[in-house]
């Protein structure tokens, strides 16, 4: 565990809310994929975004043709039963994620907007590509069952990322990530769309793969909405105890 009264403190007497571009969000306890496979993907794509930024492309518009490029990928295929190519499409683009903020990072230029702008479009394309999947149960995937499943991912995913949100707007760090963050909902979604997408080219025995992965995701979803939850009520009571602490002093 970490220190989230001293941060909540520190965050309060500063009257600043912990974000990604004060850099305090770095304090807050990573999930595994965010901790090590981020550097990886920092060292890789680094070149990459130095020649868009070579270029004249925007962070900005990275984000924006990101997230296109995902929610397209997710609609016209996943709905089609077509996961191998919906699969390919959406990981071309995602990546873009992490393109945006290292090309702000190398032009000396995160903003407070591009921070929203970015996460409120991962927002979009968590939802295309669940729901494109709940589209394809509902319809010729025929199983209800995994509709709802889909849907649950979805809104738990969505709710997951509110947790965090609404805390740091609140001056509360949300000092943990959980065990299921953005990364590992759409490596885990992602990894088994694909394979069992290979179905569709004779591949036995992999379309149990999804269903798998969408129950995996749905109960590490609502594991970590209750993680979360915990973890903010107790910063959320230490933080009101302090502030009620400093009125009777004052
Ligand atoms: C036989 C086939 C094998 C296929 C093997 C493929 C292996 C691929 C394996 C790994 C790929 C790992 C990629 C992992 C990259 C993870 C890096 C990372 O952590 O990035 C996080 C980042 C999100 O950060 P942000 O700060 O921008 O976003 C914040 C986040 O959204 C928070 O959400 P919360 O957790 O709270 O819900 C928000 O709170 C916050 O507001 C927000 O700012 O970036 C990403 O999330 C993007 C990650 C992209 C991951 C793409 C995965 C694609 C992986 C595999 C596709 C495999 C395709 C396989 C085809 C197979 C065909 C045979
Ligand atoms: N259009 C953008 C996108 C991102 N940023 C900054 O990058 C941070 C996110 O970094 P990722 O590696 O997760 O993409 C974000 O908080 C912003 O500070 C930006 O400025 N403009
Ligand atoms: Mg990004
Ligand atoms: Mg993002």
């Amino acid at each position: 565990m970490g220190q989230p009264g001293g941060l909540i403190h520190s965050a309060a007497c500063r009257g600043s809310r912990p974000s990604a571009d004060t850099g305090e969000i770095g304090a807050v306890r990573k999930a595994m994929l965010n901790k090590y496979a981020r550097a990886f993907f920092t060292r890789v794509l680094t070149p990459f975004a130095a020649f868009l930024i070579r270029l004249g492309v925007s962070p900005d518009a990275v984000t924006l043709i990101g997230t296109a490029g995902s929610v397209a990928g997710a609609l016209v295929f996943f709905p089609r039963g077509e996961f191998f190519w919906g699969t390919i499409t959406i990981t071309l683009f995602i990546f873009s994620d992490l393109v945006d903020g290292n090309m702000a990072r190398q032009l000396g230029r995160t903003s407070k907007w591009g921070a929203f702008l970015d996460s409120t479009l991962d927002r979009v394309a968590d939802a295309a590509i669940f729901g494109g999947l709940a589209m394809w149960y509902a319809g010729k995937g025929d199983n209800n069952l995994l509709c709802a499943v889909a849907v649950f991912c979805l809104a738990s995913g969505l709710v997951v990322s509110y947790t965090k949100a609404r805390a740091e707007s609140q001056g509360l760090p949300c000092d943990v990530s959980g065990l299921v963050e953005r990364a590992e909902r759409l490596v885990i979604s992602l990894v088994a769309a694909g394979v069992a997408g290979l179905h569709t080219f004779g591949v036995p025995y992999v379309e149990w793969l999804l269903p798998f992965a969408l129950w995996v995701v749905a109960a590490g979803s609502l594991v970590t909405v209750f993680q979360r939850m915990l973890t903010v009520r107790r910063e959320a009571f230490e933080a009101d105890r302090l502030e009620a602490g400093s009125r009777g002093t004052a």
